[in-house]
């Protein structure tokens, strides 16, 4: 792959730079809540801009439907990177169309601008990939020269991830070039006990990743939404909570070969129960009970891991010598959930592994509930891509952009 550093030395002066960003940052009614992604693409970005490129830079944001939907807006993430570049960023308010066209067309050497969430065209994601070829041909037009620098998204095979980069020059960002670097170590020389804790709401994307990891890991800590369809694989009652319904008998599996192997796959014990899903604008007061895991009432959802799980999940990670956690356990945008996420990146900071933090979610998780990101290992930017890599899988924007 060629380096951003490689690139420079080319020259990228007046040459338009098409950076594949990962700004799927967390907001709060138009307000983001962590801008970690952006502060860590932010490098690369600039070294472009030093060297008088025409940065347009691109990226999705949650999951909308293939088309325009202002909620999915990438525009707090432009402004964002604006305040931390201190200069202006130009804003496109469409990815191909003409605002996109003109804008990038009015940069000046070493300008930056943001087009509009790439997911509002319905070709950036389709499965087809002559709908897929079409979107990046029109988005080769907006640029001379491809970097990819969306870490969190090198797992999606997206036309602005994985069919872009064949139709322009390319190298590889800064960010994504370290985040290979650290992970690389755990799946080349994992120093064990090697204890994965896994959450999140993305439930049929992480459980996919399981059947490698029982392969790998030595312990497998099961929280957060996946947690229920694994108990309910168990018999359990889970009331409404989160539950893959066409996982149970892959789930039931994994056990079996969990306990035939000897890796250790610990659910919880107990959880944190409530009718209602909290109120995260408000934060007003939840009303929850403390159940163990196999009495949650039918008209109940889990949202949190409860204490003695806590307890359980830290003496699981007290001993490791290297911990990777994706996905928090709890609902932990809403204080009165937070307690099990909290819990878990304690344990990470009181143990003396090698401890990585992966994921969007996880890793804003941590720094709003007020940890020094220098008290873990490593944080990544991607949770599902960090994942796919530990797998040992073919990750479609790496691929891409080797050669
Ligand atoms: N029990 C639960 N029920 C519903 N949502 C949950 C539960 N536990 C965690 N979550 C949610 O999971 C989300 C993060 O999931 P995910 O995107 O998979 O993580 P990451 O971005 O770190 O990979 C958070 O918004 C959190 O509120
Ligand atoms: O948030 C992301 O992934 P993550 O939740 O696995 O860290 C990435 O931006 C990818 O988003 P996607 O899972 O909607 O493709």
């Amino acid at each position: 792959m060629k380096t951003i550093d490689e690139l420079l030395a080319e020259g990228v002066k007046g040459k338009r730079v098409f950076v594949r960003a990962d700004l799927n940052v967390p907001l709060a009614e138009g307000t983001i809540t962590d801008d970690g992604r952006i502060r860590a693409v932010q490098p690369t970005i600039e070294k472009l801009a030093e060297a008088g490129a025409r940065v347009v830079v691109a990226s999705h944001l949650g999951r909308p439907q293939g088309a325009p939907d202002p909620a999915f807006s990438l525009a707090p993430a432009a402004a964002r990177l604006g305040e931390l570049l201190g200069a202006d960023v130009a804003f496109a308010t469409d990815t191909v169309g003409s605002s996109a066209k003109e804008t990038v067309a009015a940069l000046t050497d070493g300008q930056v601008a943001v087009i509009e969430n790439l997911r509002f065209n319905a070709g950036e994601t389709s499965k087809d990939d002559a709908e897929r070829g079409a979107f990046a041909d029109q988005l080769a037009e907006l640029a001379d020269v491809y970097v990819g620098d969306g870490f969190g998204a090198v797992h999606r095979k997206h036309a602005s991830v994985f069919d872009l980069p064949a139709r322009l020059p390319h190298a590889v960002g800064q960010l994504i070039a370290t985040e290979v670097g650290v992970l690389k170590k755990l799946t080349d020389e994992v120093k064990r006990p090697y204890v994965v804790v896994l959450g999140g709401a993305k439930v049929s994307d992480k459980l996919a990743v399981i059947d490698e990891l029982l392969g790998k890991a030595d312990r497998l800590l099961i929280g957060g939404g996946m947690a229920y369809t694994f108990l309910y694989a168990k018999g359990y009652e889970v009331g409404i909570s989160l539950l893959q319904k066409d996982q149970v008998d892959k789930v039931k599996e994994y056990m079996r070969r969990a306990e035939e192997t000897g890796v250790e796959l610990v659910l919880p014990v107990d959880v944190l129960a409530s009718t209602d899903f909290p109120d995260l604008k408000t934060k007003a007061p939840a009303v929850f009970e403390t159940v163990d895991a196999d009495k949650i009432p039918a008209d109940k959802e889990g949202l949190d891991i409860g204490p003695k799980t806590r307890e359980l999940y830290a003496s699981k990670i007290a001993d490791a010598a290297t911990v990777f956690w994706n996905g928090p356990v709890g609902v932990f945008e809403h204080p009165d959930y937070a307690g099990g996420t909290r819990a878990i990146a304690q344990a990470l900071v009181d143990s003396s592994a090698f401890t990585v933090v992966g994921g969007g979610d996880s890793a804003a998780a941590v720094r709003t509930l007020g940890f020094d990101e220098n008290a873990f290992g490593h944080i990544s930017t991607g949770g599902g891509a960090s994942l796919e890599y530990l797998e040992g899988k073919t990750l479609p924007g790496l691929a891409a952009l080797e050669g």
